[in-house]
């Protein structure tokens, strides 16, 4: 039995070559992969970004079949995902093929917006240090750029894919009918990539399900309804904005999977931009939109107040056929609609607040104060520290921190040359201090009874849990052996003699 979603798996396409549309990305894509065969671009990963179904995915497989490379694909949100980049990204060197030959794996992380904001910091810090020396191509795969952190951002090369035109759809269904043996009627396929709305996968589930069990569809047999898509308050906005008769504007909203209260502030968002054009200039229709706009919203505070959803509609009316009625100029050009920026500032709000908590926790631990305490009074102590030039690099060791925290604490809107510089300070003395510690615990010592410890044990004996620790717990406790019985004492006292002792500095 076939399910859907088996064609849109089988059609996937095997090259560059046969992706449809989006035609400068992939040439960039190509170029950014050429750069890999004989060296190190600067730009070691890439950000294919945009909605779903459009061949992003498609596009990175593509890509490793083309240039024969190995693909090793993660998921970015996975927490284990940073360890497993980090064994791959490493070990280019090693890729040498038989002939002597060197070939490339490529790294494919999806979801790699998943990352942001997620209790796992730990793992975005990893794959932004990653990004900056693998060895390996990386590319990320994302539908929101913004959901990426800034450092990820700053050190990938950026690639948009945009939505599939309907036009370059047909061609790539009619493939697919050819192969399967379907006959079509006339304006079938059209139709169908039409209601795609610009995501290509659809389309060919789209088909899947249409031609199930037949041999020849036609037009009657594809649903007319419109597609719930997300895309669909775009064609709705001009029968708002540019429509005369209030009744079909407010009609349009019937199909339409927003709330009045989402509506109101795409209106909101737009209606300067469609009413004054690219001149900018603020006419009368603007202030008669603004009207309604503020008597809809009337209505919208009554409606939450008094849970009456009958008054929705009259929120509706005036948001929409209010602002239709609203215009007298005709307005030439094209103006694009612009998603509420509302939204996308709470957003930035949300990250930024989930930033702030984590880095309380961390401040909390290292100063071993509340949450509470650190956020309210030791956040501007390291924002302040975090200014001092003599005190920046030593808090960013301190605290380990990221280019993220760092840039929240100094306040700076951009990742500037000097937030990076401390950064990769802060990370060399961190490196430097772990490498030294691993020498100092494994490297042979005279008399010591743990004297060729290997570097596996050591790595045991840095776990609070193991029971296999060849280093006393209770000298990582706080040093005071007041509590502990005589026998005790004197025996911890002369395993120190032959013990390299950990220092609080090792913690
Ligand atoms: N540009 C395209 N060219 C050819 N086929 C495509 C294209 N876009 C989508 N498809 C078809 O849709 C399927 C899904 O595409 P793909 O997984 O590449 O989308 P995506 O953009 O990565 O989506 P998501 O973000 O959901 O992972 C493919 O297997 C292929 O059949």
């Amino acid at each position: 039995m076939t399910h859907i979603g088996e064609w849109a798996e089988k059609y996937r396409p095997g090259s560059l070559s046969e992706i449809v549309g989006n035609k400068k990305a992939v040439e960039n894509l190509q170029e950014w992969a050429q750069k890999w065969t004989y060296t190190i671009p600067e730009k070691r990963a890439v950000i294919l970004a945009g909605r779903a179904g459009i061949g992003k995915t498609s596009a990175a497989h593509a890509l490793a079949n083309d240039f024969g490379w190995e693909i090793i694909e993660l998921n970015a949100s996975d927490k284990r995902t940073a360890d497993a980049v980090e064994r791959v990204a490493g070990s280019a060197s090693k890729m040498h093929s038989l002939d002597g030959s060197t070939s490339r794996r490529l790294i494919i992380l999806d979801e790699a917006d998943n990352l942001h904001g997620s209790s796992d910091r730990g793992g975005t810090r990893a794959i932004g240090n990653i990004i900056k020396r693998t060895k390996q191509p990386i590319v990320l795969i994302a539908n929101d750029l913004y959901g990426i952190s800034s450092t990820v951002r700053s050190n990938s090369l950026e690639i948009k894919f945009n939505s599939i035109q309907s036009r370059s759809m047909v061609p790539a269904l009619k493939k697919i009918c050819r192969e399967e043996g379907i006959m079509c009627g006339v304006g079938v396929l059209e139709k169908i990539a039409e209601n795609a709305d610009g995501d290509l996968r659809s389309a060919v589930n789209d088909l899947q399900a249409v031609s199930m069990g037949r041999d020849e569809i036609y037009i009657e047999d594809i649903a007319t309804s419109q597609r719930d898509t997300q895309g669909s308050i775009f064609k709705v906005l001009p029968k708002i904005f540019k429509g005369t008769d209030p009744k079909k504007a407010y009609e349009a909203t019937y199909s339409l999977d927003e709330s009045p209260e989402d509506l109101v502030h795409w209106i909101d968002e737009n209606l300067l931009y469609q009413y004054s054009g690219k001149e900018g200039i603020v006419n009368e229709d603007i202030k008669n939109g603004y009207g309604y706009l503020a008597r809809a919203d009337l209505y919208l505070g009554r409606v939450k107040k008094r849970q009456n959803y009958r008054l929705w509609r009259y929120a509706g009316m005036l948001m929409t056929g209010g602002i239709a009625i609203s215009r007298t100029q005709q307005k030439g050009g094209f103006v694009r609609y612009q998603p509420p920026s509302l939204w996308r500032r709470l957003g930035q709000l949300k990250a930024k607040r989930n930033l702030r908590d984590n880095l309380s926790v961390k401040i909390a631990a290292h100063c071993h104060e509340s949450t509470r305490y650190s956020r309210s009074n030791l956040i501007p102590v390291y924002r302040q520290l975090l200014k001092d030039d003599n005190y920046s690099v030593d808090s960013a060791v301190n605290l380990d921190l990221s280019v993220d925290e760092i840039l929240y604490l100094t306040g700076g809107r951009t990742v500037t040359k000097k937030i990076q510089k401390i950064h990769e300070l802060a990370q060399d003395r961190i490196r430097e201090t772990i490498s030294h510690d691993i020498e100092f615990y494994t490297s042979p010592r005279k008399g010591s009874a743990s004297a060729n410890k290997g570097l596996e044990e050591f790595a045991a004996s840095s776990d609070p849990g193991s029971s296999s620790s060849t280093i006393d717990s209770n000298d990582a406790t706080d040093g005071n052996d007041n509590n502990r019985p005589e026998s005790e004492k004197s025996k911890g006292s002369s395993e120190k003699k032959g013990k390299p002792q950990r220092t609080l500095f090792d913690f």
